[in-house]
């Protein structure tokens, strides 16, 4: 069996990341920048007022001076003079400065008598103003590829920037395969079950900036899933939920090569998930997923979104992981990397105690995964793991 690391590395070739599409600022969010944002401007574009107060010069800042009040800055409404010795300005946070100003006292500081205003004592050294460019000048660029976060969305509008070349998001055909199952509000025999790992999956590709399509549920034919490969058409990637392992029943494998599909792997050293397949299928990739609820959610971390990822323009690359210290003991690993659901709090994490790849309620609880190395020996409460976060 291959590792996760050759799993996703034998994925990562298939992928030639997707066309770019222009956008809204506002339809951004969550999509992969491909074209890099040049500012339009320097920001601030002039040096601006981080404060209420008065502009003075340097040489007028004693305690008691008094200094003449010769008009007004507010945000948006420049002064078009300057200020001279003995003069101040009133001025007011995020106006320009005007020129012969050296700073802006802020007017806690000071005391208004009239058209005069006197400056009180210990005024701090902070000059209060932001000079033109601080932030980023113009030129400046953000850079791509990056997946675009509010942050960026700001930083892209403050460059008077208002369309986005990001990638086109990958469709995903979302295929539940299975003669037991029964789409959920349904009405199940006693021998069937309600196919929920679709709207587990839909949320996931929902989430990565995928555009999911969730196709009817296939039952365990050859001419069952030919037909779904069929409605699959047009979608980048084809993800099958069920059927991969090495029963009578379990046809994807077939079906999928006898549509075309040109396998890359099947079966990776993980727990769970180790059914796993995937392979080239004409114009889009196909994830085959194992069936057992949390097999496939966690499949889905760990392969689908990077594939999704990567789709969309970014450097391929696995979930991210961090480091964090377990609050309980781990048992000693087997031979397949472990993917175990776990909650953290303040003393670190904690492997829930029941792993079954069938229990959805403790996945619903989980807010990580521990990864744990094959053959890992016992870890006792204080050791660090790696965890991806859910
Ligand atoms: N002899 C062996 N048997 C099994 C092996 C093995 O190596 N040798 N591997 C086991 C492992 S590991 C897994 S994981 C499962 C996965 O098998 P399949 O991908 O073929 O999945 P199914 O048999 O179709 O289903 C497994 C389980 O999950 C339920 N299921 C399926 N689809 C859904 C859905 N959309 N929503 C909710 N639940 C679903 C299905 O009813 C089964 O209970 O194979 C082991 N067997
Ligand atoms: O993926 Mo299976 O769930 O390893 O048990």
């Amino acid at each position: 069996m291959i590792s996760v690391a050759q799993a996703l590395d034998r994925l990562f070739a298939l992928v030639t990341p997707l066309p770019v599409e222009e956008v809204g600022l506002t339809a951004g969010l969550n999509r992969v920048l491909r074209a890099p944002v040049a500012a339009r401007r320097d920001q601030p574009p002039f040096s601006a007022s981080a404060m209420d107060g008065y502009a003075i010069r340097d040489a007028d800042c004693r305690e008691a001076a008094r200094l003449a009040v010769i008009g007004e800055a507010a945000a948006g409404h420049a002064f078009a003079g300057r200020v001279g010795p003995g003069e101040a300005l009133r001025i007011f946070t995020g106006a320009p400065v005007p020129e012969g100003a050296d700073r802006v006292v802020i007017q806690e500081d000071t005391t208004r008598e009239g058209e005069t205003v006197i400056l009180g004592a210990g005024i701090s050294d902070n000059r209060n103003i932001r000079p033109l460019g601080a932030d980023f000048r113009t030129g400046d660029a953000l850079a791509a590829p990056r997946l675009l976060r509010p942050a960026d969305l700001a930083l892209a509008a403050a460059m008077n920037a208002d369309r986005l070349t990001v990638s086109r998001r990958p469709e995903v055909a979302i295929i539940a395969t299975g003669d037991e199952l029964v789409a959920p509000g349904g009405d199940p025999r006693s021998d069937q079950i309600i196919a929920s790992n679709a709207y587990g999956l839909h949320g996931i590709v929902a989430q990565a900036g995928g555009v999911p399509r969730l196709l009817p549920i296939a039952g365990d034919s050859m001419g069952a899933l030919a037909q779904a490969f069929d409605l699959a058409r047009g979608a980048d990637i084809v993800l099958t939920i069920g059927g991969a392992s090495v029963g009578d029943h379990d046809l994807v494998g077939a079906a999928a090569e006898q549509a075309g599909m040109e396998r890359a792997f099947w079966k990776v050293a993980l727990r769970p998930g180790k059914p796993l397949m995937a392979g080239r299928f004409g114009e889009a990739l196909l994830l085959g997923l194992p069936g057992n609820p949390v097999s496939s959610m966690v499949c889905a971390q760990v392969f689908l979104v990077p594939l999704i990822r990567a789709l969309s323009g970014l450097p391929p690359a696995p979930a991210p992981r961090r480091l964090a210290r377990l609050a309980a003991p781990l048992t000693a690993n087997g031979p397949r990397e472990h993917y175990l659901r776990a909650m953290s709090g303040p003393e670190g994490v904690i492997a829930f105690s029941k792993q079954d790849s069938s229990l959805l309620s403790v996945l619903a609880e989980a807010d990580c995964l521990i990864v744990q190395p094959p053959g890992d020996p016992a870890r006792d409460a204080g050791e660090m793991v790696e965890v991806i976060t859910l």
